[in-house]
């Protein structure tokens, strides 16, 4: 009989053959009952060191799978086109409770809004008065702050017999304004946290400015309720009416401006239908922006002890966007929720050097062309005519190597702003004289601005994408949202399903 030799067992084969971690696993020599649980308890500890280690790194993974599947969606186009409001639509649409938690930091913003043209108007009865010229002498300087107060000053004085009641009145109303329009620098610094601020042209605030805001506000509270005021900005849950009541009694600034409004609401709204003031804005002297007329329109309604800025007035609020402001929401459809980052860029020339780094993994993006611009100029540019500069704009973005992937929405905007611009007689032609003699018409006007932009894409996509396009007028809650609704379904097919996901 041929005898063989045992197979070792796993035991002795770390022994036999010397394998180093058996060795190391291998419990000590003589190792007493003390020593074992103390290194049976460190083993554990170590056990359960590497399953979280395990764990974050499979999260870690599940994250990074997970933002390559996020929606990536850009909002471009020019200052003043209508970005921040479209984010705000997004906002109500899908995080209202965000919007409801900033809803006090907006009334800092409309009390400027309405600060602010209350001193444009006067500038403009300096420099024109009742002077009588026919509005294409002026044509070039629009709604600027261009205005030079030396070019007319005096004229409506040399035009009529000296002063008249009208110009008493007006003297008199601005000595009563005086506390508000003296307000409209703490109220852009308040803004713009603490930062010196422009006496001339836009107030630019940064991203996060409404949390600051509340913060700056809630450091004048007691300790007790700051605890309280962080932890309710925290959460994201929207603030208790007694909470806003709070905040609004203990905001010494705009608590200041809002007596200062109320106090001089009815001078607000006489000035505003002062008849030399109207009769400067049916010559188009005066040029107020959408937002500051919505404003001054409700001043009555403003200008109430106790204000809280309505959906309507937040929509309506302008305050222009410095740098990228990131909003992220989670969209749902068909059972499938993805989380989309929304960047809302700011739009005037000296801010567009920030878009570049959000090109590359761009999803989508909506370009915002306000058509109701044609008869404007940029305020940085006063000789570039702002549908000019969107059109230079959107050949830039669509011929753009780093967005060529990207889904392209267009929104032709701010068409009841058109439309109005058209009642009022405005002509089309005086600004853009290509439009020749088609008709002053909301349709023609719209159809030819539309035909330019496709015309551009037309002209810069080698991709052969779909270019979707929208008239639209991002105030109206209701055709917004729709308008929302069919711009998420059609990202959903496209993008995820290049995603592999439907
Ligand atoms: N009537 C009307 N007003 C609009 C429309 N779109 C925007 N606005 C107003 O126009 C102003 C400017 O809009 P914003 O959304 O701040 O413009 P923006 O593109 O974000 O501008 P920047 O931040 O400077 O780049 C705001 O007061 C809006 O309420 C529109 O379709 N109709
Ligand atoms: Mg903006």
């Amino acid at each position: 009989m041929i005898s063989t030799p045992r197979p070792p067992s796993v035991r002795s084969l770390g022994t036999d053959y010397g394998d180093p971690i058996a060795a190391i696993l291998r419990p000590p020599a003589g190792e007493t009952e003390s020593e074992r649980q103390l290194r049976l308890q460190r083993e554990a500890e170590a056990k359960r060191i590497s399953d979280a280690i395990d764990e974050e790194l499979r999260a870690e993974e599940r994250r990074f799978r997970k933002r390559k599947e996020d929606v990536r969606l850009l909002l471009l186009g020019q200052a003043e086109s209508g970005k921040s409001t479209l984010q705000k639509q997004f906002q109500l649409m899908y995080n209202p409770n965000s919007l409801e938690e900033e809803r006090l930091s907006w009334r800092p913003v409309v009390y400027y809004n309405i600060a602010r043209p209350v001193r444009r108007i006067f500038e403009v009865i300096d420099a024109y008065g009742e002077f009588e010229e026919d509005e294409d002498a002026m044509q070039v300087d629009t709604n600027s702050e261009n205005i030079d107060p030396d070019s007319k000053r005096g004229s409506s004085v040399s035009g009529s017999q000296g002063s008249s009641t009208a110009e008493k009145r007006l003297t008199t109303l601005r000595y009563r304004l005086g506390p508000l329009l003296a307000a409209e620098a703490s109220l852009a610094e308040r803004l713009a946290g603490g930062q010196p601020t422009p006496t001339k042209g836009n107030l630019f605030v940064r991203s996060g400015w409404q949390a600051r805001s509340l913060l700056s506000r809630a450091r004048m509270r007691d300790r007790s309720s700051l605890t309280g005021q962080r932890k309710s900005l925290e959460n994201g849950a929207p603030r208790s009416s007694e909470d806003s009541t709070i905040v609004i009694e203990r905001d010494k600034l705009i608590e200041d401006v809002a007596k200062i409004l109320h106090a001089c609401a009815d001078d607000i709204k006489e000035l505003w239908e002062h008849p030399t003031v109207q009769r400067l804005k049916e010559k188009r002297r005066l040029r107020l922006e959408e937002w500051a007329e919505y404003f001054l329109d409700n001043i009555g309604r403003v200008s109430e002890t106790g204000y809280v800025p309505t959906t309507d007035d937040i929509l309506h609020a302008r305050i222009q966007t410095m740098g990228v402001a990131e909003h992220i929401f989670d969209v749902s459809l068909h059972g499938r929720t993805v989380t989309w980052h929304l960047f809302d860029v700011g739009g005037a020339r000296g801010q567009r050097h920030t878009w570049a780094p959000y090109f590359d993994d761009a999803s989508a993006i909506i370009f915002m062309a306000p058509v109701s611009a044609f008869d404007q100029y940029l305020e940085e540019d006063p000789r570039t005519n702002r549908i000019d500069d969107s059109l230079q704009l959107f050949t830039q973005i669509c011929s753009n190597k780093h967005l060529k992937n990207a889904h392209l929405v267009l929104f032709l905007n701010k068409t009841d702003v058109l439309k109005a611009k058209i009642a009022r007689g405005v002509q089309v032609k005086k600004y853009i004289t290509s439009f020749g003699d088609r008709p002053n018409e909301f349709d023609s006007v719209v159809g030819y601005f539309r035909a330019h932009f496709t015309q551009v894409h037309k002209k810069n996509n080698e991709n052969m994408r779909v270019l979707y396009t929208h008239l639209t007028n991002v105030v109206d809650k209701t055709a917004t949202q729709r308008i929302i609704t069919d711009i998420r379904d059609s990202i959903f097919r496209v993008y995820l399903k290049d995603a592999a996901l439907v």
